[in-house]
């Protein structure tokens, strides 16, 4: 279709989080040691760990925002997306279902 709702409907790859993630589950699935994904998977606090990371990255974000330091912004929102896709995993949610939710929002 030429009017878009063809790709509306597509859920295209996106080769870094797909890659990401891919790594994420191999970690949860491994658990080798010196990975801090896999430290994230076994911690002693389990899920709270990543959840309490979250919350510390979201805050970095904003503060980075506040502060109009774009490097920063960048750096800490990178933080935020892994804890969060780490978090997601955790949960057994995947990438296609975070995709196809957010393709109901377009
Ligand atoms: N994208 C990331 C990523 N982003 C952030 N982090 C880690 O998240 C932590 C962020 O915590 P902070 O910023 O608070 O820094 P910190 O003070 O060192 O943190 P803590 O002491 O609280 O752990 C750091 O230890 C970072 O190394 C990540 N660790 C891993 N990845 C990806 O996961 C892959 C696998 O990594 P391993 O599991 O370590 O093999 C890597 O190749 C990357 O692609």
């Amino acid at each position: 279709m030429s009017d878009g709702s063809a790709r509306r409907t597509d859920h295209p790859a996106d080769p870094v989080l797909d890659d990401l993630v891919a790594v994420i589950e191999d970690r949860k699935e491994t658990l080798p040691e010196g990975s801090y994904t896999a430290s994230l998977f076994t911690h002693e606090k389990g899920e709270n760990a990543v959840l309490e990371k979250v919350g510390e990255e979201a805050t970095e974000v904003i503060l980075a925002a506040k502060d109009d330091d774009r490097e920063d912004l960048v750096a800490e929102s990178a933080d935020l997306v892994y804890h969060l896709l780490v978090t997601l995993s955790m949960n057994d949610v995947s990438l296609d279902e975070l995709r196809a939710e957010l393709e109901t929002r377009r």
